[in-house]
């Protein structure tokens, strides 16, 4: 098997006495897309910064292209395209200003490829970055990472504040980017229609740590659902039940969801509840959900119902 890209061993990092990030093990594969998932405060952008080497790790290790990021060489940082949050560019220059200004520090630059990429964003060459929409600023930024034709593509939530067709552009982007196996791409976040059109795998940190480390269609096949009817499950009977994820209460059943479920598990909830178990259809986003509104705390006992009264 190839080496992984990037790679984390034991990855914590402390703010304070706050742990952040928490005992990563994570192994990127070359050529896939990868998405990472988690609430706002997770350890995302952190994680993200580590492996960029703009932030060390309080313990582990990170290594991108089997180099550690703390002492990350030029060569090697060169391979990377990294677009942070924000999308952060001087507001006084034009596009083909930032381009220029971009190349000269690039030894590869595909200027077509850039005004492609701006192209599809439907911006003008000479447009000033301060008189731009947010989207359009997404894509002058992708198009100054991407011109470069970096091995490797971090973004670091890049759809945040699109609109639709902006989303799109930079789906279909990212896409082309990575399109013919040969690119890597990880990034972070918060839309799960996006990661289900354009990501090979997806992680979900929660807390700092990695819950989910896998490919889209094992996510799929791993994680399943039952709606059981019962009146009410105390938390002892939940801790039985090997694998559970999440569990809801919605009218008078209970919506559990559960990862890797077997036997054991199937056995433990009809303890609960006999035969009156019916399985629910998961979509992505249902399984995802499971894992985020569960680390809120918020979820385990919600009564829709009862919410919805409350109105
Ligand atoms: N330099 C710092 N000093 C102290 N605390 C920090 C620092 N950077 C981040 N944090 C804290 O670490 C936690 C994780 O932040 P991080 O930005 O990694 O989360 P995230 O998963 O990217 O969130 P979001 O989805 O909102 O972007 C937050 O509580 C944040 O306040």
């Amino acid at each position: 098997m190839n080496d992984p890209v990037i790679q984390t061993e034991r990855l914590c990092r402390y703010f304070g006495n706050r742990p952040i990030v928490r005992d990563l093990d994570m192994r990127i594969p070359a050529g896939q897309v990868t998405a990472m998932l988690g609430l706002n405060g997770a350890g995302k952008t952190t994680t993200i910064r580590i492996l960029m080497g703009l932030l060390r790790p309080t313990r582990g290790s990170a290594t991108v292209f089997g180099e550690d990021t703390s002492q990350m060489s030029p060569a090697t940082r060169g391979r990377i395209g990294y677009m942070v949050e924000g999308h952060f560019l001087y507001p006084s220059m034009t596009v083909q200003q930032c381009a220029k200004f971009q190349r000269a520090g690039h030894a590869t630059w595909d200027n077509e490829l850039f005004h492609q990429i701006v192209d599809h964003f439907g911006i003008q060459p000479n447009s000033r970055i301060a008189e731009m929409s947010r989207g359009q600023r997404a894509g002058v930024s992708l198009a100054l990472v991407l011109a470069p034709d970096p091995e490797l593509l971090v973004l670091d939530d890049p759809a945040l504040g699109l609109d639709p067709v902006s989303r799109r552009a930079l789906n279909e982007t990212i896409v082309e980017f990575a399109g013919d196996g040969k690119r890597t791409v990880m990034l972070s976040t918060h839309l799960l229609d996006d990661v289900e059109r354009i990501a090979d795998r997806v992680m979900v940190l929660v807390g700092g740590r990695l819950k989910v480390d896998t490919s889209m269609d094992d996510f799929a096949n791993r994680v399943s659902g039952f709606a059981v009817k019962i009146e009410t499950i105390d938390r002892g009977q939940l801790a039985a039940i090997p694998g559970l994820i999440e569990a809801r209460k919605v009218g008078d059943w209970f919506h559990l969801s559960l990862a890797d479920c077997d036997e054991e598990a199937t056995a433990a909830i009809q303890r609960l509840c006999g035969d009156a178990i019916e399985p629910i259809d998961m979509t992505f986003g249902d399984g995802v959900l499971a894992y985020l509104a569960r680390e809120r705390g918020e979820s385990s006992f919600l009564n829709l119902d009862r919410a919805g009264a409350k109105r």
